[in-house]
């Protein structure tokens, strides 16, 4: 039998070969250069600078870009102006004040078109579909909405805290489970009991890896010259994967947005992100492949990034605990006394273990390039310098906050630099949920996540550097990060204990009341 998509004329051939010939040329063709930011010369003028960015860590190339030739910096990617932002004054200048013209993506085609037909709101340019995502995930994630979820988040904390108590060695992976049960609770109403086996972690674990592999600049020739699009299936081998990868996706989306109706069906479905999409579905005019997309949306955004920051804060703790967890631990004894955990409450009173929170995400930030990059959707001028209608925009977090003229000595973990106001652009004293209109919406949520456990595990644990066979205190890197998309700490050795009896009964205590409240979300 013949598949009559694989099948060509000739002439259907010919004219196939002339169109992407004269495609291939239109976009390959020399541009007329403006008065460009400044940047290194490109290698050659068909693929730019695309070539000197390093696979690995490229934030570290970016910032000494930044060191050598400015706050904004000019690269060609392929055929794609690109625009590295290195201070947070810049950033904010093109990517808030500008945020009208700055606030779209690149065209992710492999990611965003082909393997998730343009359905994924975080890497969709800032047409109508953006925009009604971006409304209901404001509805569900900003500040009044996410209070909501700080019972949940509280629960799971003293979970995570019973787990460090009884097996402190393996505090990833009680962080990471954490971290992806409260967001999978908020998401679909229903916990995460381990993260090796929960269908609903693993199958968004394999997508995001797929993203992440499809989405490296210069792997597939169509993302400089998307002509290649209007090639047919079977000259476009590439495709193949990704579009399996969409069928995957929609079918677990789907099944578990249908999980979610059938129990709201029974009366049991628990408050949450998809229940509250399928109540308003036609307020909100979102079809059902939309609402089982934007359940995809908090883990694919939340997940990692949570754990990631929590993984450097414990970092930091065995790097540098002595300068300040005694302080620390000082501010929520008198505010928190020993019989109890820190709850949310005790926010407004604990600026030191906030400032611990702060610096924390300034220290070592998880989406270290900024997230996914900006683009400009008009030409415009920035201090004499032209930026490009079309220019992919990327705000270089590890250079913007190892900025020495803002932080200075910028490697040390120093909380005092949160103490007091500085002048910073921002609401937040550094820039790590970006900027503008895509400005992170999961902020909140994700600030409500990292104090409670900060606080706790600062309450119920003295934490240091582990000790080798020998009693020596083992050192750690605090430079031994991953490379991808979202940067986080590669294991490291921590010792972790309770710091009394009395802290540890509080812990053990208040967990199993939890856990009773925890069953809710089981069935
Ligand atoms: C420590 C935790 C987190 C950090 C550091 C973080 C950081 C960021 C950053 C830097 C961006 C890019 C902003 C820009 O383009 O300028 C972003 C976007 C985003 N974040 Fe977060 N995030 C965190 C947690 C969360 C959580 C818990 C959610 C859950 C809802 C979330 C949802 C999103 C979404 C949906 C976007 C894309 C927004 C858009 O494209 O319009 N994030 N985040």
């Amino acid at each position: 039998m013949t598949n009559s998509r694989f099948t060509m004329s000739p002439l259907e051939l010919g004219l196939y070969v002339v169109f992407a010939t004269f495609a291939v040329v239109l976009a390959l063709r020399p541009r007329k250069a403006k008065n460009l930011p400044p940047g290194p010369p490109p290698t050659s003028w068909l693929v730019g600078n695309r070539n000197q960015i390093p696979k690995s860590k490229p934030w570290r190339w970016f910032q000494e870009l930044n060191n050598q030739y400015g706050p904004v910096v000019y690269l060609q990617v392929g055929r794609t102006p690109t625009i590295v932002l290195g201070t947070a004054q810049a950033a904010w200048e093109i990517l808030e004040k500008k945020s009208p013209v700055t606030s779209s993506r690149p065209r992710f085609i492999m990611g965003q078109e082909i393997m998730s037909n343009n359905m994924r709101g975080l890497m969709s340019t800032n047409g109508p579909f953006w925009k009604r995502w971006r409304r209901v995930l404001h509805g569900s994630f900003m500040q009044k909405a996410s209070d909501t979820y700080k019972p949940v988040q509280s629960l799971e904390s003293k979970q995570l805290m019973s787990e460090l108590t009884k097996t402190p060695e393996k505090y990833r992976k009680h962080i990471e489970r954490s971290a992806n049960s409260v967001v999978v609770v908020i998401t679909y109403g229903r916990r995460v009991h381990d993260i090796y086996k929960d269908e609903v972690v693993c199958l968004n674990r394999d997508t995001t890896n797929f993203l992440i592999s499809i989405n490296i600049p210069g792997k597939y020739l169509v993302e400089s010259i998307p002509a290649l699009l209007y090639l047919p299936h079977f000259l476009t081998p590439w495709r193949t994967a990704a579009l399996k990868h969409r069928a995957i996706d929609i079918e677990y989306l789907t099944r578990l947005v249908n999980e979610v109706k059938s129990k709201m069906k029974n009366g049991r479905a628990q408050l949450s992100f998809c229940r509250q999409l399928l109540e308003n579905r036609e307020k909100n005019d979102m079809t059902d492949l939309e609402i089982a997309y934007a359940c995809g949306t908090p883990f694919g955004a939340g997940a990692d990034t949570t754990t990631g920051s929590l993984a450097s804060f414990m970092l930091a703790c065995a790097a540098f605990g002595p300068s300040f967890i005694p302080k620390a631990q000082k501010e929520l004894d008198a505010v928190v006394g020993h019989d109890r955990l820190p709850t949310f409450e005790d926010y407004d009173d604990l600026p030191y273990v906030r400032a611990i929170m702060n610096e924390t995400l300034r220290w070592r930030p998880v989406a270290v390039l900024g997230g996914t990059p900006h683009a400009s959707t008009e030409d415009f001028v920035y201090e004499g310098m032209y930026i490009p209608k079309g220019s992919t925009i990327i705000a270089n977090l590890w250079g913007i906050h190892l900025n020495p003229a803002d932080f200075p000595d910028p490697h040390r973990f120093d909380p005092e630099r949160f103490m007091s106001k500085r002048d910073y652009p921002g609401p937040w004293q550094h820039s790590s949920f970006g900027y503008g209109r895509r400005v992170c919406p999961g902020s909140y949520l994700a600030l409500n996540s990292i104090f409670i456990n900060i606080a706790r595990i600062l309450w119920g644990f003295n934490l240091g550097k582990a000790r080798d066979k020998n009693g020596k205190a083992i050192d750690v890197d605090t430079f031994a990060y991953t490379d991808g998309f979202n940067s986080a700490p590669l294991p490291f050795p921590i010792s972790i204990t309770p710091r009394s009896p009395t802290h540890e009964a509080v812990i053990l205590r208040e967990n199993e009341v939890a856990q009773e409240e925890l069953k809710a979300y089981d069935s």
